[in-house]
């Protein structure tokens, strides 16, 4: 089975009769990094908690590796990690003896060789007799993972797993997804770091005001909606394009130093061949030429504005 869950025409009314997510579907691949990304309040806490089963839902149906979450809940859930954004576990036990505890609520046998390596692989095997109140907030985020993965799930989900960490941390963290995506878990991360989602996942889902209103391969999105930058650094300024050059997609910078031509990432060879002729034929030198890439947040930014 390709997928490892499905999300099918998935509903959540809050008590308040807020509707925080409207008949979402979504297929989770197995084996995949899947990023969901989305603005404050979009509901990207509620869908991972509909799927893991925290929250009751309203309509619709979510089914992990073909076990139904509602009726099913015991073996679909044996399945899922969960690192949930805050740690609310007892501070006064060790280390230890809460990633231990964990293990045993999934009703799984005591695996102290197991544990024992989850706390090593994120180095916290020298922390393991420590009391949860003397951590710092980065070893007790690293304790929220552990924890998660304490009853060898088969998916991981990570809410916001870097949110105020520090750039050593963060880069650990990646490591860490991506070799726990070698051995075979799926991931499901939400973040609001772009670069995030750019650097670690293998599709990105964009979820604004309760609807999933993009899921795509991060490869195929970053080619089909972002846009190339070719910047030629003149010679002389100008004090505005052209005429001749008018049928090109030109900007000039401010200062009149810099030509800037934008494209689609699907070629335009021909044309960038024919401006530069143009430009010689005009007379234009420049100095320097330089292609860029519009970013991922480029293009979220567009999506969300888009929605507005
Ligand atoms: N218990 C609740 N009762 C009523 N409304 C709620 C409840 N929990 C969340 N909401 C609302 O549902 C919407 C989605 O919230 P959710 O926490 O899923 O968003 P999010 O995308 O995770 O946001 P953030 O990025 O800020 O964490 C928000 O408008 C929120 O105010």
């Amino acid at each position: 089975m390709p997928n490892i869950i499905s999300v099918a025409n998935l509903s959540k009314n809050y008590a308040s009769g807020y509707r925080a997510l409207k008949n979402v579907d979504l297929d989770i691949r197995r084996g995949e990094i899947l990023a969901l990304l989305g603005p404050n309040g979009a509901g990207k806490t509620t869908l991972i908690s509909c799927i893991c089963g925290i929250l009751n839902l309203s309509e619709g149906t979510v089914l992990v590796d073909g076990h139904d979450i509602v009726k099913d809940f015991r073996a679909a859930r044996s399945l899922i990690g969960l690192v949930p954004q805050e740690l609310t576990t007892d501070a006064f036990e060790t280390v230890w003896a809460t990633v231990s505890f964990s293990r045993g609520l999934f009703g799984k046998p005591a695996n102290p060789a197991h544990i024992e390596k989850v706390l090593k692989d994120l180095s916290l095997w020298d922390k393991k007799d420590n009391k949860l109140i003397t951590l710092s907030g980065g070893m007790k985020r690293r304790v929220l993972i552990a924890k998660a993965l304490s009853h060898e799930p088969q998916i991981l989900f990570l809410d916001e797993p870097t949110a105020g960490v520090d750039v050593n941390l963060r880069h650990d963290m990646w490591q860490l997804v991506r070799s726990l995506r070698e051995s075979g878990v799926t991931i499901i991360l939400t973040t609001h770091y772009i670069d995030e989602a750019e650097e670690m996942a293998d599709r990105i889902g964009v979820i604004n005001k309760g609807e999933i209103i993009l899921i795509e391969d991060k490869s195929e999105l970053m080619r089909k909606l972002g846009k190339k930058l070719l910047t030629l650094q003149l010679e002389r300024p100008l004090d505005s394009i052209p005429a001749e050059l008018a049928a090109y997609n030109l900007s000039l910078s401010s200062d009149g130093s810099q030509l800037i031509y934008t494209y689609e990432n699907d070629g335009e060879r021909v044309t960038i061949i024919s401006l530069l002729n143009a430009l010689s034929e005009g007379g234009i030198a420049f100095k320097d030429i330089q292609t860029t890439q519009s970013s991922l947040e480029n293009i979220f930014v567009n999506l969300i504005k888009d929605e507005q």
